[in-house]
């Protein structure tokens, strides 16, 4: 009984919801039975009374399988979704919490703007949490003279700002969004005293700002013209204490890069992190950031700790997830920054099973998990120098006795500074397994969905925390270029996995709980699965119609039906999910627009890119995302409008469907008095059509400059005419043929 009552973190499942999930998944499964029977019926009819050339029906079916296929992987999200509770105040007192070691990546101070970097490692500072138990490392991939300077002076200013937030409990402790005016913080009465202190600090933060912006503008040029020290430099690793205020450490790692190494972006940020911290500090969990996910909430280290400290499952818990939460999204939200679905269905449907995917950013991760199991197993030291390398002093940290080397009061001696710069080196890697069976993996740029998933494959489980207040609050993609950019570089990653031997249908099944390994085949799978089937609906049933050539039921076909009802039960599924997750038709209507763009556009790059570095004949590249505001686009995306000011490779697949599309709905009005016939294909075409009415605006009516650029209507108008035209000449071929045929059957007959 008491034990029950003292409970650190509660689960629930919604019941209804879970009703819902699983009778429409089983409706929908029969009506998928019935269009499958349909399709695979017309192989045994007679070839010469074919309404369709064969290869054209297997066409439109694969489609149709592929979809059901990812359909059918995507239900085991919807078996039990869970979302859970904790209580922190319940947790021990301060003196026996573990320590947390916080880890945040930057690559690059053009796209990454240094103060909202330095922003962020004070909002991790200020985390409330004891802080000789709190040691914030940054990682500088860039290695750049800013970012170390910055790093100093916010070790500067956080001897005024930690003090503050303690003293005032002030929530937001993000110093650029507390002195924002979007801060909700001092919305009820302040006293005078208070108002004085928060003007000083204020004071002090623009300072701050001020000579970071100055010292950027100085160092600037130095700084990002020297292509050489971003790709080519020593490693460097800073302590950083200010022994006036008990304050958290702080520790300044550029790992080292060469040109002839590959640096494995950001896995082998965190991996050098991994080791610089275990000298230093050695703390059993870390916590991961990126650069702009400041933290929103100081609480999320003792939320953590209320699974971590509760011995029933906490030897089982590789992370504790936290949504990606955005400060910057719009109202319409054009762009799905949110990702409503990841974080408000999928990854609660996952913690009802063995836990979310490992989403990069906002996770408490248990660092034993990464070093695997070796040394429980008793290895000898040889073998553990193989795994980890040659650092005795490192090799002792995994052990459990070992004593990290911060002393008591916070500070650091420096012999372990330099075996910390020899962990950081680039060689330090060589005839290692890190990157491949300790840390974090290499595999793939979407190194956090292969990390969790290799953890997943080893029984570890998760947990997915997503509280009302947000933990963490990042910046979210705001134009479209973006966002494809982006979305290639995750459909790429994510691909890597599915076409590899890790493939989670073949290789996870066994290995995990059967349902989570579907979840993770769905997600290692969709953008192959989407981009194909959807540039097959989006093309075959049109050029089609063009052509004369039907590929679907009748309207008075018994058949017909079964077509409505998968489709209406598919879109109904879906608004109901964006319903229930606090959307609008708006955002139905916006996510159904992003997945047909994306399908047909980055989806398709970043399949290709995955396919190529399987076949060996492309390497891996990790484009950074933009994280610098610009005025002229902020204006659009506020507005909610599309900004198509977008790199024509992935521009030109979108507008080019589009165009066809306009083409075959256009004839199909014309030809409307067979609409028993064709009905399918010009409604399908319609669709489309007010789904994406946003591009036929950009390319005829706006004139802004976010339109569709008139270079790339002209050359997807060229494209769709070429595609229509090899149709015509193809359905010719195919009407000679049966009449070929038919002809034949009738002379032998005379
Ligand atoms: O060589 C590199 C490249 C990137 N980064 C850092 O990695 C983070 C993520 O990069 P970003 O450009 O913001 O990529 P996003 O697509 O926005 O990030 C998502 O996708 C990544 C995987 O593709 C995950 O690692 C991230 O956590 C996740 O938020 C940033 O802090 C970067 O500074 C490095 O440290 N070194
Ligand atoms: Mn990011």
């Amino acid at each position: 009984m008491m034990e029950k009552s003292l409970r650190l973190h509660l689960c629930h499942a919604p019941k209804l919801q879970i009703f819902i999930n699983r009778s429409h998944g089983f409706l929908h499964s029969v009506a998928l039975i019935f269009l499958i029977y349909h399709r695979t019926s017309f192989l045994f009819q007679d070839p010469k009374t074919r309404a369709a050339p064969l290869f054209l029906w297997l066409l439109v079916f694969a489609s149709e399988l592929l979809l059901s296929l990812i359909w059918l992987l995507g239900q085991a999200f919807h078996w039990l979704p869970v979302s859970r509770t904790v209580f922190p105040e319940r947790l021990p007192k301060d003196e026996k919490l573990p320590p947390v070691d916080v880890f945040i990546c930057t690559a690059d101070p053009d796209k990454e703007p240094i103060v909202d970097v330095m922003n962020t490692v004070l909002s991790a500072m200020a985390l409330d949490y004891p802080a000789q138990k709190l040691h914030v490392y940054l990682s500088d991939d860039g290695g750049a003279a800013i970012t170390l300077l910055g790093m100093r002076e916010a070790c500067k200013f956080a001897r005024y700002w930690l003090p503050f937030c303690k003293r005032f409990g002030i929530k937001t402790r993000c110093p650029k969004a507390y002195f924002s005016s979007a801060s909700d913080d001092d919305s009820s009465y302040r006293s005078d005293e208070f108002m004085a202190e928060k003007q000083i600090i204020q004071d002090k933060y623009e300072v701050f700002k001020e000579s970071l912006l100055r010292s950027k503008e100085d160092l600037g040029f130095e700084d990002t013209n020297n292509i050489t020290t971003t790709r080519d430099h020593p490693a460097l690793v800073e302590v950083m204490q200010d022994n006036s205020y008990e304050m958290p450490l702080l520790v300044y790692v550029s790992r080292e890069k060469r040109p002839s190494h590959p640096h494995n972006f950001k896995a082998g940020a965190l991996n050098a992190l991994l080791r610089v911290s275990g000298v230093i500090s050695n703390s059993p969990y870390v916590l991961v950031l990126d650069c702009d996910m400041y933290c929103n909430d100081p609480t999320s280290a003792r939320q953590a700790m209320c699974f971590y400290l509760d011995s029933n499952i906490s030897p089982s818990i590789a992370f504790v997830q936290f949504p990606q939460r955005f400060r910057n999204i719009s109202k319409t939200d054009i762009y799905d920054g949110q990702m409503r679905s990841t974080f408000k269905i999928l990854w609660h449907g996952m913690d009802g099973l063995k836990g979310p995917i490992l989403s990069g950013s906002g996770f408490y991760m248990n660092r034993d998990c990464l070093y695997g199991n070796f040394i429980q197993e008793g290895n000898e030291l040889t073998e553990l120098k193989n795994l980890f390398g040659l650092s005795n002093e490192f090799i002792k940290s995994l052990g459990r006795n070992y004593k990290a080397n911060v002393i008591s009061d916070g500070s650091c001696s420096s012999t372990p500074l330099k075996e910390a710069k020899l962990l950081a080196s680039c060689f330090y890697e060589s005839h290692t397994k890190w990157g491949e069976e300790v840390g974090f993996l290499y595999q793939s740029v979407a190194e956090d969905f292969f990390t969790g998933y290799m953890l997943h494959c080893k029984g570890w489980i998760s947990v997915y925390l997503n509280p009302l207040r947000p933990q963490f609050l990042g910046t979210c993609v705001t134009s479209l270029n973006d966002l494809l950019i982006q979305g290639t570089r995750w459909s790429s990653g994510l691909v890597d996995i599915g076409i590899s031997s890790f493939c989670p249908l073949i290789y996870a099944t066994l290995r995990m709980s059967f349902l989570e390994s579907l979840c993770y085949a769905e997600v290692s799978l969709f953008p192959l699965f989407y981009s194909l089937s959807l540039w097959c609906f989006a093309i075959i049933p049109q050029l089609g119609l063009l052509s004369g050539i039907s590929l679907y039921p009748e309207v008075s076909n018994s058949f017909f039906p079964i077509f409505a009802t998968i489709f209406l039960s598919a879109l109904s599924k879906h608004l109901y999910e964006v319903l229930i997750s606090g959307g609008s038709i708006q955002t139905w209507r916006n996510e159904q627009r992003l997945w047909m763009m994306k399908s047909i556009s980055s989806h398709v790059y970043g399949s290709l890119d995955a396919i190529m570095k399987r076949l060996g004949v492309r390497e891996a590249s990790f484009l950074l995302t933009n994280k610098v505001e610009d005025d002229e686009k902020s204006k659009l995306y506020q507005m909610g409008k599309l900004d198509f000011q977008t790199s024509t490779r992935l521009l030109v697949p979108v507008v080019t469907v589009a165009i066809l599309n306009v083409v075959s709905f256009l004839v199909g009005v014309v030809r409307i008095k067979e609409w028993n016939k064709i009905l399918v294909p010009v409604f399908l075409s319609f669709y489309i059509l007010v789904i994406n009415y946003a591009i036929i605006e950009g390319i005829i009516i706006r004139k802004d400059k976010g339109r569709i650029p008139a270079s790339v209507t002209l050359l997807s108008t060229l494209i769709s005419f070429s595609l229509i035209l090899l149709s015509l000449i193809g359905s010719i071929i195919f009407r000679r043929s049966i009449y070929g045929q038919w002809i034949n059957k009738h002379s032998r007959k005379a």
